[in-house]
C-alpha cells in the first residue's frame, strides 16, 4: 500500500490572520517577519501532533504519584531552514522544538530556468534514522527547492514519513511533485494557492518571501 502526500491546513484564526497580514502587498517588512514568525509558531505546533516521540513515565505531585506522558529525549529531532526565506519561519519553529538540532540548508532558484541551486549545505553526513525532521520554507512554487531539500535529507538517511514541511502558501505544481515521489510526507500549510506563474511566482501568493523578509 502507498501511503499518498498529505497536506494540512490548520482552520485556525491566528494562521488565517497572519497569512492575511503576510498577503497584504503593504505589509512593511518588520510586520511581514513578526507575521512569518507567528505561521511558523502554529504550523510548528500543528506538525507535532502525531509527530514528536513521547514516553510514558510517571510524576509524584505534591499528593500522590500519576502517570504522566513526556516527550522522549532519546530521539533525535532537526529542523532543516531552507535559505534563506525559511529562516524567518525558524524562530517561531525554535519556540515550539527548544531542544532540536538546526541545520541550514542554502538554496537560491535561477531566476531564469526556476533551477534550485545548493550553495550551503550544514547537513550532518548521515542522520540516526529514527530522526524527526521539520522543513521550514514558507514557499513550495515549482518545487525544485523542496525536492532539492529532500533529495539530500534521504540520501543521508532520513525517513520521508518522519519528515513534516512547515510552509506558508504551496502550490500544485510543488505538491505534485512531493506526492510523486515520497509517501508519508505530511505538508502543513496556511494555504494551497492556484497557480505559479511563468516568472515562478505563486499567485495570488505573497511575493518574494526572501525579498519581503529581509528588505532586500
Ligand atoms: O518551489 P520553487 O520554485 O523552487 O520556489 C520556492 C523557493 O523560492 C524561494 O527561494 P529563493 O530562490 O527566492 O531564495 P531566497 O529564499 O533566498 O529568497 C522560496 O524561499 C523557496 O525556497
Ligand atoms: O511566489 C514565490 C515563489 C517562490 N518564491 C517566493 O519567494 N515567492
Ligand atoms: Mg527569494
Amino acid at each position: 500500500m502507498t501511503v499518498q502526500l498529505r497536506v494540512y491546513v490548520p482552520p485556525h484564526p491566528l494562521i488565517k490572520h497572519w497569512l492575511a497580514v503576510a498577503r497584504d502587498a503593504a505589509t512593511p517588512s518588520v510586520l511581514f517577519r513578526s507575521a512569518i514568525t507567528e505561521l511558523g509558531r502554529w504550523l510548528t505546533y500543528e506538525a507535532a501532533r502525531e509527530w514528536l516521540p513521547t514516553e510514558e513515565t510517571t510524576v509524584q505531585t505534591p499528593l500522590e504519584i500519576c502517570p504522566a506522558t513526556v516527550i522522549n529525549p532519546q530521539v533525535p529531532v532537526a529542523v532543516v531552514p531552507i535559505l534563506r526565506a525559511g529562516l524567518g519561519l525558524l524562530e517561531g519553529a525554535q519556540t515550539v522544538l527548544p531542544l532540536a538540532s538546526i541545520y541550514h540548508l542554502g538554496l537560491v532558484r535561477n531566476e531564469e530556468t526556476l533551477e534550485a541551486s545548493c550553495y550551503l549545505n550544514k547537513l550532518p553526513e548521515k542522520f540516526d534514522p529514527q530522526t524527526r525532521v521539520l522543513i521550514t520554507d514558507p514557499m513550495l512554487a515549482t518545487g525544485g527547492s523542496i525536492m532539492k531539500a529532500m533529495s539530500e535529507l534521504t540520501e543521508r538517511g532520513v525517513d520521508p514519513s518522519l519528515v513534516r514541511i512547515v510552509s506558508v502558501v504551496a502550490a500544485p505544481p510543488a505538491l505534485q511533485k512531493l506526492n510523486a515521489a515520497y509517501s508519508g510526507l505530511i505538508v502543513y500549510t496556511a494555504t494551497i494557492d492556484e497557480t505559479v506563474n511563468d516568472q515562478g511566482f505563486i499567485v495570488p501568493g505573497l511575493g518574494d518571501a526572501g525579498d519581503r523578509i529581509f528588505g532586500t
